[in-house]
């Protein structure tokens, strides 16, 4: 997948354009550790996705890298910006959409795309264009005027989704987009990110759909125990894994199984 340039890949932000997200030795604990030293490098225009076991610390990770929640050591660096050190910056870049859509109910869609325009302070006519075009294209423009309460689960994923490329983020962060959506949503969801990749917006997310991992993503990171287990492109995985042809699920078995036995053998 060849980014293009344009607003996502442009130097607006005046920052590195060496790395889109870089993160070197991340920890957090809860108690028990959830993130135990992970190290993560993604260029910009890439599409990452991180799998990983129930527990393994994808969302940890993730809501550390939208500054979300502070760790406990380690460095997440976005387009060249320390988010610890400069979180306004680096928030600017980023979108993040969680695995339980965050909505104002009592809102309209339109009216909660409004707010998002106001938050960001962004041009009204450009986003009203722009907040149209999502609206169609995720097939939500015939209930702009609906309350988001009345709204089913995919409805509600896709009015977060809109809400968090409405302000053209370098960066879009997605906790388990496509969980628990209808065939013809997943599809809208996913032509749309893919979309947004080839147009060189920089994607990471998590999911537990590996045949969505295997046909969208460029480069996968899976992690158990929150550590990094292994990191490369399907191919590179296969190399490593010695599973020549093998699916991603034989490839995520494989490293997971191997990954519990060493710690039972341990
Ligand atoms: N706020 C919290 N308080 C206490 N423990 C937490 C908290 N958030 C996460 N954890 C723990 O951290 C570990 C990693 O959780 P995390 O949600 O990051 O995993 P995950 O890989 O996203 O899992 P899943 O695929 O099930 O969503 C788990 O043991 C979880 O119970």
């Amino acid at each position: 997948m060849k980014p293009l340039a344009n607003s996502w890949t442009g130097s607006g932000s005046g920052a590195s354009e060496l790395h889109a997200l870089r993160v070197s030795g991340l920890r957090k604990s809860f108690g028990r550790p959830a993130v135990s030293g992970i190290d993560l490098t993604i260029a910009p225009g890439e599409f990452y996705g991180l799998l990983g076991p129930n527990g393994a610390g994808k969302s940890t990770t993730l809501r550390m890298i939208a500054g979300l929640l502070a760790p406990d050591a380690g460095t997440i660096e976005v387009f060249g910006i320390d988010v610890r050190k400069d979180p306004l910056a680096a928030k600017k870049l980023i979108a993040w959409v969680p695995d339980e859509p965050l909505l104002y109910d009592k809102l309209t869609v339109m009216e909660y795309l409004e707010f998002i325009v106001g938050l960001w302070r962004l041009d009204a006519n450009k986003a009203q264009g722009h907040a149209q075009e999502l609206l169609k294209r995720l097939d939500l423009w015939q209930h702009r005027d609906e309350r988001c309460e009345g709204f089913s689960r995919g409805m509600k994923q896709k009015a977060a989704l809109a809400g968090a490329l409405l302000h053209e983020p370098r960066l879009l962060i997605l906790d388990e987009p496509l969980t628990g959506l209808d065939a013809a949503i997943a599809r809208q969801v996913k032509d749309l990110l893919l979309e947004r990749a080839r147009q060189g917006c920089t994607i990471i997310l998590t999911t537990h759909l590996m045949d969505v991992a295997e046909r969208m993503v460029q480069r996968l990171g899976i992690i158990a125990s929150g550590r990094v287990l292994a990191e490369g492109t399907l191919d590179e995985l296969r190399t490593r894994t010695q599973q020549v042809g093998g699916t991603l699920e034989d490839i995520f078995l494989r490293l997971v199984t191997n990954a519990k036995e060493e710690v039972a053998a341990s």
